[in-house]
């Protein structure tokens, strides 16, 4: 096998790769912005779908890929993949984005961390090492991603507008406010899971960052805590697709 077409179907965009199939370095990558298959897909061996997107999304997908004529396969969170225990009561239920993106992390640090990723919505998901090669999804939670919580104010307040504004630590205008507001909001969110979790553990956790929303949000989660260890890593979810697909192979 030569190589694998990877799709991370998200509410907002939809990401992918073409990976070596047999160590995953991305030879290409790429949004698609049209309804038509990008030059780069033609000639991979197999595809691997996350897809969130829904019903409309899935079909989409799949009437362009049919003329490839690869095997596709969508796939889903079960309740344990590549040493990782997925510990939602029912594990079908985690977006398989999340779950993908955990498998991701888990595979590069082998070690107790947070798992972030700033999209449509942003989710923070904390992953337990419980021996060596072993670990467990504990828990994670979802909250409205930077541009739903700036649209939420904007659409409830009267006189509040389209926002422009940028992060302050002191904001002074409508604008500052509901923007820094935003970002307080979610890099509060995953400041907390962090320190929960690295309570939890007994020693600071690592946290690894993907989504259209992550290079935003890092500067303010680095900026008191100097202690923590921050990774950005931006095709999380579709390098946890290769491992996933590594292992069901
Ligand atoms: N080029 C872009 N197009 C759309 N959203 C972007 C872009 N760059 C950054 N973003 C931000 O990232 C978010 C979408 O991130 P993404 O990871 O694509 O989401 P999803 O995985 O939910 O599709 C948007 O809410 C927006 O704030
Ligand atoms: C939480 C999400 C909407 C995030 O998707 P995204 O922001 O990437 O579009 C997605 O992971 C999802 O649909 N999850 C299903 C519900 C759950 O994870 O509990
Ligand atoms: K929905």
């Amino acid at each position: 096998m030569g190589s694998l077409l990877v799709i991370d179907a998200g509410n907002t965009r939809t990401k992918w790769a073409v990976l070596q199939y047999e160590n995953g370095a991305i030879l290409q990558h790429g949004v698609m912005d049209r309804h038509e298959v990008p030059t780069a897909w033609h000639g991979c061996d197999a595809v691997a779908v996350a897809n969130v997107a829904g019903q409309a999304r899935h079909d989409m997908l799949k009437e362009l890929l049919k003329p490839l004529g690869l095997p596709v396969r969508w796939h889903a969170s079960t309740a344990h993949a590549c040493g990782l225990s997925n510990g939602y009561t029912i594990p079908e239920q985690l977006g398989v984005d999340r779950w993908a993106a955990m498998v991701g992390a888990w595979q590069h640090y082998q070690r107790s961390c947070v798992v972030v990723n700033a999209g449509t919505a942003l989710t923070v998901d904390m992953i337990e090492k419980t021996s060596p090669g072993q670990a467990r999804f504990i828990g994670g939670i979802i909250v409205p991603g930077m541009k739903l919580i700036q649209n939420s104010i904007v659409n409830a307040a009267a006189n509040i507008g389209e926002i422009h504004g940028v992060f302050q630590d002191f904001p002074l205008s409508t604008q500052d406010a509901v923007y820094s507001g935003s970002l307080y909001a979610l890099a509060g969110a995953v400041d907390n899971l962090v320190q929960l979790l690295s309570e939890h553990c007994g020693h600071v956790v690592p946290c690894m960052l993907s989504g259209g929303d992550a290079a935003t949000l890092l500067p303010l989660l680095q900026k008191h805590v100097l202690a923590r260890e921050y990774q950005l890593e931006d095709h999380l979810v579709l390098q946890g697709l290769w491992y996933l697909e590594r292992e069901l192979s």
